[in-house]
């Protein structure tokens, strides 16, 4: 038989690129980034030019059409290789990135008399303007005891299905009637890529940011009437279709969507995934102990278990959500690389700017170098890493950034490191909240653009969380994953497998050198890291509400 291939199209937060994979060993063949034209949506809607309010993130779903139109033709040709020998496609996506279609499965923003409405298009993960919802989705469940509230760490985010879809229904409740089903942005892109008119969600996004469990399906509609009346029907009527395992074949491509994407009609297309699940397989882990960081704008981390435990703040877990056979925990930081780049393009002074240009070297770069000269502890400051509020384990999008030990003396370079070490305390307290509740971490690998670009930052998790850390070979580890699930679908009678973990073993890779704990650094932030977590308590758990009215007061400022 020829040799066999995959492609693997991953959905980040500002572009989505394709990679075509070599199924015998995982070689990463050919690789294609398409920016999305409209980007974030965050202050006006295209065209109309429609204000948006604070707290809002839209995207346009035409974008995730053009990465499938652009960069898998780009992966076809660039390889050489024959499309009859890519035999599947699977596709991982941000999450919950969520839109309100029709009945023709057409997103509602496509529709020129609902365009001008904000509720008709994408919400992005980012979108954390439905909090007053989720409060009052934790507050109802919390007070009907309802059993699914443990399995999300005790708090529903306002990231998620429900509070986005309940804030549609308050705010534009024509826009809810209208919508024949909320899906998943990646149950969509793969519907129009089958062209099947029976959608099919994937249980991965199903279970973590839509409240469904394997055994007890989504909650009670008492539950549902207890939020809002009109919401009482919504999973059997706008949430409707199959929830199937990852690595199931979706469906086939169509012959359109075949000749635009330069692939062969019939080629099988997986479910949709989640970007950071995807790069679990994709770094090669298949077992308990091993936390993945898909290390990009945020963090996610990923654990596997081999029992349901309760651990505060986490994400979720959820039956076979990562790798079948085991519960999958998810926990997050909801900025990470956003905060340097915050700082890099709000905060950093001319003089910075001009060394880096003058040497030939970007700022993050310039900046990187100057703060691996300190020592742990040499700047005398200590952050809160909260710029885009707190994900785990506080589940708090009203939280805000902080940092504290300032002086007259204070470089950029001291503040830069300051903030890599905040957001690695962040990964602390969830590395912790996982360990001390009963699963286990023994060591951590991380993939994503992170790892790639920035070394000190690398070896201060490893020093803040005394755990060596093992880097993914492949640098689109989430779009290796998706391919692996690709080969899944395709099965091995076909030339691909029969299961992700058999993939993972042929296919990923670590790089040889890994991130060890340097035992002086160690002890050094061991300090720090009781410092931050009074911090922590003091401004998250309510004892100082400060950043909470400082919200309250520049809203009543912006009226
Ligand atoms: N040298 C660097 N050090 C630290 N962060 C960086 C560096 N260069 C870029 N970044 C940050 O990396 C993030 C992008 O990460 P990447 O994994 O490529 O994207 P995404 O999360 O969208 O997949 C940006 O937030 C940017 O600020
Ligand atoms: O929240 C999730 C997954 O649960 C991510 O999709 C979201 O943080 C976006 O990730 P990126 O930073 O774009 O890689």
């Amino acid at each position: 038989m020829s040799k066999r291939y995959a492609i693997g199209v991953d959905y980040g937060t500002e572009s989505g690129r394709a990679v075509l994979v070599d199924l015998s060993d995982g070689t990463e063949v050919a690789d294609h980034v398409t920016p999305y034209p409209h980007n974030v949506i965050d202050e006006k809607l295209p065209v109309s030019g429609i204000k948006l309010a604070y707290d809002w993130a839209l995207q346009h779903p035409q974008d995730y059409i053009d990465v499938l139109t652009q960069s898998v033709p780009a992966v076809v040709q660039a390889s050489g290789v024959n499309p009859a020998d890519i035999i599947g496609l699977g596709i991982d996506f941000t999450a919950c990135t969520i839109l309100p279609i029709d009945k023709e499965g057409q997103p509602l923003c496509f529709n020129p008399q609902l365009t001008n409405n904000p509720h008709s298009w994408v919400k992005l993960w980012k979108h954390h303007a439905a909090q007053d919802e989720a409060n009052l989705i934790n507050e109802i469940a919390e007070s009907r005891g309802e059993s699914f509230l443990p399995r999300y760490g005790g708090k529903i985010s306002s990231e998620w299905m429900i509070a986005k879809v309940w804030q549609i229904l308050n705010e534009a409740p024509d826009i809810y009637d209208q919508t024949d089903r909320f899906l998943e942005a990646a149950d969509w892109v793969v519907s129009q890529m089958t062209g099947q008119s029976e959608i099919v969600r994937n249980s991965c996004t199903a279970g973590y940011k839509s409240i469904w469990h394997k055994k007890d399906g989504y909650p009670s509609k008492a539950f549902f009437q207890a939020l809002d009346p009109r919401l009482e029907n919504l999973t059997e009527t706008k949430l409707r279709g199959d929830v199937v395992p990852l690595g199931t074949k979706a469906g086939e491509l169509t012959e359109t969507m075949a000749k635009r994407m330069g692939l062969k009609a019939g080629t099988a297309i997986a479910v949709g995934n989640v970007d950071a699940h995807a790069a679990v397989p994709g770094v090669g882990v298949v077992t308990p102990g091993k936390l993945v960081m898909a290390m990009g704008t945020s963090i996610c981390h990923m654990l596997l278990g081999t029992e349901e435990k309760e651990v505060e703040g986490m994400c979720g877990v959820v039956e076979d959500g990562i790798i079948p056979g085991y519960m999958g925990y998810e926990a997050g930081q909801s900025a990470v690389g956003d905060i340097f780049a915050w700082y890099v393009e709000q905060g950093v002074p001319a003089y910075v700017q001009a060394a880096a240009e003058q040497e030939g070297t970007n700022v993050h770069e310039w900046l990187e170098r100057h703060a691996s000269a300190y020592k742990p502890g040499e700047t005398g400051l200590l952050a809160l890493d909260w710029w885009n509020g707190n994900r785990s384990v506080l589940v708090d999008t009203e939280l805000n950034g902080l940092i504290l030990g300032y002086s007259l003396l204070t470089k950029p370079d001291e503040i830069y490191r300051t903030l890599l070490e905040a957001t690695a305390f962040g990964t602390r307290k969830i590395v912790d909240a996982f360990h001390n509740n009963g699963v286990e971490v023994q060591e951590l690998y991380a993939c994503g653009g992170l790892p790639q670009k920035n070394q000190l930052l690398m070896q201060i998790y490893a020093d803040v969380t005394n755990r060596e850390i093992k880097i993914a070979d492949s640098k689109q580890t989430p779009a290796l994953g998706a391919a692996m699930f690709g080969a899944v679908a395709a099965g091995a009678v076909n030339g691909g497998y029969d299961n992700i973990v058999d993939a993972a073993h042929k296919m990923a890779r670590v790089r040889k050198e890994t991130f060890k704990p340097i035992a002086e650094n160690v002890a050094v932030y061991e300090q720090l890291y009781q410092e931050y977590s009074k911090l922590h308590d003091y401004f998250g758990r309510g004892e100082n509400d400060v950043m909470k009215k400082l919200r309250s007061i520049r809203e009543e400022a912006r009226q």
